[in-house]
């Protein structure tokens, strides 16, 4: 073979090489890409079947026997349950044995008292304080459901002077943006609700 046919050769295995190097870039890339539409699918099965599981809980929960106002479904169907699912990932029913639920008497109030209704459902044990209560159709309703299940109401005065020391976990749905007053009262004595100028 002359200095010609060898340069040639060379030639054709660089380019062979590098045609082979192009090749299984382009089949990684494919491998990648596959692998993450799997764990993409993958992801989408387990969030609809978790969402499946979280609806028919709920709606088997759903008590029979309480007049329900007509917006109460929407209602719990949408902000206070996705808050709820949350909740539920994030602080195991396992871990938090007792806890309270303070509701206000606006609409903040209002998403409060659907919580207990789905928490209770999920094994966690509850108390609601609701101090100042709204007479409408929609939160006697919710309330209605909330004692159908059992779940105590807690008086002011029954309330532990340092929430902390008594609850694992507290859901604050006293007030949302139409709180007015003096919000440092409850803010500096964060554990002591009697500071709240609600009461
Ligand atoms: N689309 C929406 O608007 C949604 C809002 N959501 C949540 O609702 C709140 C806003 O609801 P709103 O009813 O306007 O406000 P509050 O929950 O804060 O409640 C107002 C009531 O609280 C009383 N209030 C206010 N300050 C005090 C106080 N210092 N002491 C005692 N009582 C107080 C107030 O009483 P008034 O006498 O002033 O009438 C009202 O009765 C919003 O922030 C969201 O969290 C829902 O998620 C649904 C969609």
């Amino acid at each position: 073979m002359g200095w010609k046919d060898e340069v040639a050769f060379d030639a054709i295995v660089k380019q062979n090489k590098n045609q082979q190097a192009d090749e299984m870039e382009i089949e990684e890339d494919q491998q990648a890409e596959e692998m993450e539409k799997e764990i993409e699918e993958a992801t989408a099965r387990t969030k609809a079947a978790l969402e499946k599981i979280v609806n028919v809980r709920l709606s088997v929960a759903q008590p029979k026997n309480v007049l329900l106002h007509p917006l109460i479904p929407s209602l719990s169907s949408t902000n206070p349950l996705s808050n709820q699912q949350r909740l539920i990932q994030v602080y195991k029913s396992i871990e938090y044995n007792l806890n309270l639920v303070l509701c206000g008497p606006g609409n903040n109030g209002g998403d409060g008292l659907v919580a207990p209704r789905h928490l209770y459902h999920f094994g966690y044990k509850l108390f609601v304080g609701y101090p100042k209560r709204t007479p409408k159709t929609l939160y006697t309703g919710l309330v209605t459901q909330l004692e159908s299940l059992s779940i105590p109401f807690l008086l002011v005065e029954e309330l532990p002077q340092n929430l902390a020391d008594d609850f694992d976990l507290i859901v604050d749905a006293m007030f949302g943006f139409s709180f007015h007053g003096k919000l440092g009262l409850y803010i500096h004595h964060k554990g002591s609700v009697y500071k709240c100028n609600l009461f």
